[in-house]
């Protein structure tokens, strides 16, 4: 490996090259956030400018994916103007053996559920420390919540048996407001035993606008590894 880089930043970018390498000509794409998306858009960019790529329209799924890809010279479009998808290329914080996911360590998770699930195909970028036995395990469940409802919502995620936190912003005093100016709710269960159940139960809470949970919807995972000192790509 090359000396002094972080492997996992290595593993971002050779999964998130992965990734970009799989988008073919003419098509609509789902454009993720985080950090391993990141590189995917931007990878993205390289193939458009280089020729091999050509056509393509992104939809992103956050303030940052519109911003790298009008760094990167991808064009973009909108819900109003397409009637489908064809790819969506998206991180996760969590992954489980089912390929469900928890996603909104950004807080990014409600529109990226909404362009994630119209996807004909979705594909998950992760590194190999995303992969869990049963979700939950290390993450906590990112809940968006419209401001005024605050203290009802924590008090009902309590009653689910969650412990939420308002999660609170880094270099701004105060909670994170989302992209659709909301607040965030990270919630810790003990155990997350019905995935499904629970991204349910939890929509069900007035004052929620989404939550992190995706179940039934990936249909490709995509890992970096590090092998012999070497980043590697594996397939779920
Ligand atoms: O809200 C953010 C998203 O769900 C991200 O896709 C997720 O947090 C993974 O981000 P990263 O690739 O930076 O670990």
């Amino acid at each position: 490996m090359t000396a002094g880089v972080d492997p996992v930043k290595l593993m971002k970018q050779e999964v998130g090259k992965a990734a970009a390498d799989r988008v073919q000509s003419g098509t609509i794409v789902g454009l993720g956030t985080g950090s391993t998306t990141a590189y995917t858009i931007q990878f993205l960019g390289d193939r458009l400018k280089s020729g091999e790529l050509k056509d393509i329209v992104g939809i992103p799924t956050s303030f940052q994916a519109e911003v790298l890809a009008k760094q990167y010279g991808i064009p973009l479009t909108t819900l109003d103007a397409v009637d489908h998808i064809d790819i969506a290329i998206d991180g996760a914080d969590e992954v489980d053996p089912q390929k469900n996911l928890i996603k909104g360590g950004g807080a990014a998770h409600t529109r990226e559920k909404i362009v994630d699930y119209l996807a004909d195909q979705f594909i998950v970028v992760v590194d190999s420390s995303k992969i869990v036995d049963r979700l939950g395990s290390s993450f906590a469940v990112p809940v968006e919540v419209i401001p005024m409802a605050i203290s009802p919502v924590m008090r009902a995620i309590e009653k689910l048996g969650g412990k939420p936190e308002l999660r609170m912003g880094v270099k701004k005093a105060g909670p994170v407001i989302t992209d659709q100016g909301n607040m965030v709710v990270d919630v810790k269960f003990d155990s997350i035993d019905d995935p499904a159940n629970l991204e349910k139960s939890l929509n069900n809470i007035p004052g929620v606008l989404e939550n992190g949970i995706f179940v039934g919807v990936t249909d490709l995972v995509l890992i970096g590894e590090v092998q012999d000192g070497k980043p590697v790509v594996k397939e779920m």
